[in-house]
């Protein structure tokens, strides 16, 4: 069943030094219950696709077309109280800095007990409620009263989750929602993510720029570099074979414990999207661009069932160079 929808998205930022195509021609969607893993270089927009989904840009970005359709209406032409409500009750969002959530001078429980509030419950529900989700992700009944200071990273972490679930929404964005944590809590919050991805049957889209951890976690795969999709598919379709020649670049930067060869990394710099390249948005760190790369924007296409890649040569390039 469809959970999300995302079609023909495009997000700009309007800075001083120049308008930046941060999500062009994006579509994609989603469905109940899966993992999907955002990948991509430093600056590529992951996380400007994941604020679009709540329609929550901050400024100076804007949204300047496409829609995200959430249960069959587009949340991108909702007014602030449709949205307020949506927020949180259908699609809610899990960051890398749980302050991003958390008010440190606020005991949790009671900032928790007020977002339930906000969203309708009476004072009592909201504090059972708020009781039971703290001890369904883990936090010990002592630690309900403390403030944020007093928990550990992976803890303060739990609270974001339980907050971010507490509504039952759909939808979960969780953008590098580990990476600031060590690698032992990091397999805590994804094992728990992926426990309340199963057990509610939500969708989790998870942003990352670690790539061991998406192969390791997630159903599907999107692939993006200066703002678009490269390469869309089933975690399994990808390993099988990439089509994008990114793709296969990003991957190959993974050191493999197995062989003896160097991990290859990516040579040049993500492309200045206040002026993108002409033509395929890689060409110029391509090694297999074209003079027709340098020219004309490749659009995205099915390869195969359900795999999608926006390359030129897409389902051409030699088997030789798959990784
Ligand atoms: N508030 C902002 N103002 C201006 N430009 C921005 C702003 N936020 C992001 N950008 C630009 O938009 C593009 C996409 O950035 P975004 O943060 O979405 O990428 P990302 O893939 O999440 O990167 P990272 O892995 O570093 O978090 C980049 O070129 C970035 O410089
Ligand atoms: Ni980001």
């Amino acid at each position: 069943m469809e959970a999300l929808r995302v079609e023909d998205l495009w997000v700009r930022y309007y800075t001083a030094s120049g308008i930046v195509s941060a999500v062009s021609a994006v579509s994609f969607n989603m469905e109940r219950g899966e993992m999907l893993g955002v990948v991509g270089e430093s600056g590529s927009g992951k996380s400007t696709l994941g604020f679009a989904l709540m329609n929550m840009v901050p400024p100076p970005g804007r949204i300047v077309k496409g829609a995200v359709i959430l249960e069959g209406r587009n949340i991108l032409e909702l007014g602030n109280k449709e949205l307020r409500e949506i927020r949180g009750s259908k699609i809610s969002m899990v960051f890398q800095d749980p302050f991003t959530t958390l008010d440190p001078l606020r005991r949790v429980s009671d900032q928790f007990v007020e977002f339930l509030m906000e969203h309708g419950l009476s004072r009592e529900e909201a504090q059972s409620r708020s009781y039971e989700l703290l001890a369904a992700v883990g936090i010990p009944e002592r630690l309900r009263n403390a403030y944020p200071h007093q928990l550990s990273g992976g803890q303060k972490q739990r609270v974001s989750i339980a907050m971010a679930i507490a509504l039952k929404p759909s939808i979960v964005v969780a953008d590098e929602p580990t990476t600031a944590l060590d690698v032992i809590v990091q397999k805590q919050i994804m094992d728990l993510m992926n426990e309340i991805r199963a057990k509610h049957n939500v969708s989790i889209m998870l942003i990352t720029h670690d790539i061991a951890l998406a192969l390791e976690r997630t159903d599907k795969i999107l692939v993006m570099y200066g703002g678009e999709i490269m390469e869309y598919a089933s975690k399994d379709d990808l390993m099988r074979e990439m089509h994008h020649p990114y793709t296969r670049a990003l991957f190959a930067s993974l050191p493999r414990i197995s062989s003896k060869e160097l991990p290859r990394f990516l040579k040049g710099y993500p492309p200045d999207l206040r002026n993108p390249p002409k033509g395929c948005v890689f060409n110029p760190r391509c090694e297999y661009a074209t003079d027709k790369c340098r020219v004309e924007k490749p659009v995205l296409k099915e390869v195969s069932p359900g795999h999608y890649a926006s390359c030129h040569y897409a389902g051409e390039l030699d088997a030789s160079s798959r990784t």
